[in-house]
């Protein structure tokens, strides 16, 4: 059996966590170190896993998921680099973290693989880009793929990538669904009930998605199909193109991917 860590036990490592429990791990072979105490009763009852120091945690795992916001990785890293040995393998989930970096922090042999994951990973469509680190070999990143592979689906790509990927599919989750809260309260403004217009821009959202999944279909066919000519969608589309949406995106994403760098310059 192997053993997982999982250092910090907030949003994503909760999802981690419950995912790996939904895909048959033992709650014995996952060991958590949560520093926030209340936090970590509340994972202790929900899921019947033990909250540890992160020392133990790390110790006795053959994988250990370092799962703090950028800003904590540092001093996480201190705390663990006198117990991690080569032959672990240390997958981190933070935006902006390097490998180098991590392995800056890590006794040398140690491997390292780079994951951006995103939330969905909660309902198993999660999306997971991975990237190796300078010592770290096609076998363990394939132990890092079948880790994440039980909720989402994995990527293998170049570090030079990840910042981007953070943009596109890491934060992407919050970009849908500001623009589901923004397409509800449209229907609510056009004097819809909310419960109404909440089921039609779910339903509407979840059959466009697994059309462009299943049809294999271009985005722009799609959308062609449903905008006649003088017709309603092409007065909407017109009105986006008005108001900039497609180069709001660009804008939006470059300015992620950029805060992604400095996250990894440690701002
Ligand atoms: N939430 C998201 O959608 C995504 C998050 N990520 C990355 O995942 C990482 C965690 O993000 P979230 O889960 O959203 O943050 P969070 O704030 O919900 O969770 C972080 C957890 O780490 C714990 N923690 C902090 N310092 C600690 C320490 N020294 N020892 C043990 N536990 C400690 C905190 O108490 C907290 O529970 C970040 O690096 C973020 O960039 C990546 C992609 C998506
Ligand atoms: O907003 C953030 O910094 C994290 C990383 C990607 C999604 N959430």
């Amino acid at each position: 059996m192997t053993n997982t860590a999982i250092i910090g036990a907030g949003v994503m490592g909760e999802t981690l966590l419950s995912g790996l429990l939904r895909a048959g791990a033992d709650p014995a072979s996952l060991l958590v170190g949560e520093k926030r105490e209340a936090r970590a009763r509340e994972l202790e009852e929900k899921y019947g896993v033990t909250v540890v120091s992160n020392v133990e945690a790390a110790k006795g795992a053959d994988t250990v998921a370092l799962i703090v916001k950028p800003q904590d990785m540092g001093a996480v890293l201190e705390e663990l680099a006198d117990h991690l040995a080569p032959g672990q393998l240390v997958v981190s989930l933070a935006a902006g973290i390097t490998t180098a970096f991590i392995e800056s922090h890590l006794a040398d042999g140690v491997s390292v693989v780079r994951v951006m994951p995103n939330t969905p990973a909660l309902v198993d469509e999660g999306m997971f880009a991975i990237s190796p680190g300078s010592h770290c070999d096609q076998a363990q990143l394939d132990v890092a793929e079948q880790l994440l592979s039980s909720t989402g689906k994995v990527l293998q790509i170049p570090e030079k990538h990840q910042d981007a990927v953070t943009a596109i599919s890491g934060s992407g989750p919050a970009y849908i669904f500001y623009v589901v809260e923004s397409m509800v309260e449209s229907g609510v403004h056009l004097g819809l009930p909310r419960a109404t217009a909440t089921e039609l821009v779910i339903q509407t959202l979840f059959g466009s998605a697994k059309m462009l999944r299943e049809t294999g279909t271009h985005p722009t066919v799609l959308r062609e199909q449903v905008t006649s000519p003088a017709g309603t969608t092409a007065a909407a589309i017109r009105e986006l193109e008005v108001h900039k949406v497609r180069a709001a995106f660009l804008s939006a994403m470059e300015a992620a991917r950029d805060r992604s760098q400095e996250l990894a310059a440690g701002s």
